[in-house]
């Protein structure tokens, strides 16, 4: 459910990579349980920004913030332990691995039994592996992918891989989800199933949702709000209606569809 309660601040955020400034000045607040656009032309800086959300990348200026606590300078697992998890552009699976495993794995970073536990095969690593396994299989059945569950990833086809990476994220608890460009390479059909699952979600576990997408019509069809990137800077924000209209991002996307 939509609130006026503030998850995520990036407060005047930006990073250079040597001479290159690739994000500067930028502001962004998502309250919890919104679904958010974030959009702009190729080399914008989206993907940065969700790797400076997440750790990958430290800000050289700015701070973020989620419900309350400064995230700058943690490393990544920290940050998924925080509450935000993502997908990536180029899924990342592990492919040699089952469906299940691949959600398991999520499950096993914030599992409750101990290393020591599980070395020494204690009740206790028997009892937390199973609960690990049921919770494992509800989330496959949400995203339809129980009946492959003990196929190798890699074996997937190209959209039940999206879902499973998206599985995998939501595993590891987020209050806050990150989705790069989930529908690439996805047919009208996939697109528009992946939409309703993705509102599905939201709702299901009061999750706030951070959109990366090209494909405009599935931004504008499904956010509420939507920041426009432009050369590393934030050139635009507003309603899907708002962002149709604004001078600024139909310039920064000539040539490009808008609508
Ligand atoms: N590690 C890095 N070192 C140097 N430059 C980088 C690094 N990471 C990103 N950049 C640069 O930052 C800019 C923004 O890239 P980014 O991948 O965030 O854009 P994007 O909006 O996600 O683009 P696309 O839509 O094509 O995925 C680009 O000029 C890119 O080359």
């Amino acid at each position: 459910m939509k609130t006026n309660k503030p998850l995520l601040k990036a407060n005047n955020v930006g990073i250079h990579f040597g001479g290159l400034k690739a994000l500067s000045g930028i502001n962004v607040e998502l309250n919890a349980g919104e679904l958010v656009g974030l959009i702009g032309p190729n080399g914008a800086g989206k993907t940065t920004f969700f790797n400076l959300l997440t750790g990958v990348y430290e800000p050289t200026e700015g701070s973020i913030v989620l419900d309350n606590e400064k995230l700058n300078g943690l490393a990544p697992y920290k940050i998924t332990r925080k509450g935000i998890s993502r997908t990536f552009q180029n899924i990342r699976l592990f492919g040699e691995l089952s469906v299940l495993d691949n959600v398991k794995v999520a499950y096993h970073s914030l599992a409750r039994h101990s290393i020591f536990s599980s070395i020494f095969r204690l009740p206790s690593h028997f009892s937390g592996e199973k609960e690990i396994e049921e919770k494992a299989i509800e989330f496959l059945k949400i995203f339809n992918l129980e009946s492959f569950m003990y196929e190798k990833a890699k074996n997937l086809p190209y959209g039940q891989q999206r879902r499973l990476e998206i599985a995998r994220a939501l595993a590891a608890h987020p209050k806050l989800l990150l989705l790069d460009e989930p529908a690439a390479g996805m047919n009208p059909q996939e697109t528009r199933e992946l939409m309703n699952l993705i509102a599905f979600i939201r709702e299901k576990f009061q999750l706030t949702i951070l959109l990366i997408e090209h494909d405009m019509s599935l931004v504008m069809g499904v956010c509420e709000r939507i920041y426009v990137l432009d050369h590393g800077q934030l050139i635009a924000h507003g309603t899907p209606e708002e962002i149709r209209n604004n001078p600024k991002v139909i310039e920064a996307y000539l040539g490009e569809e808008v609508s």
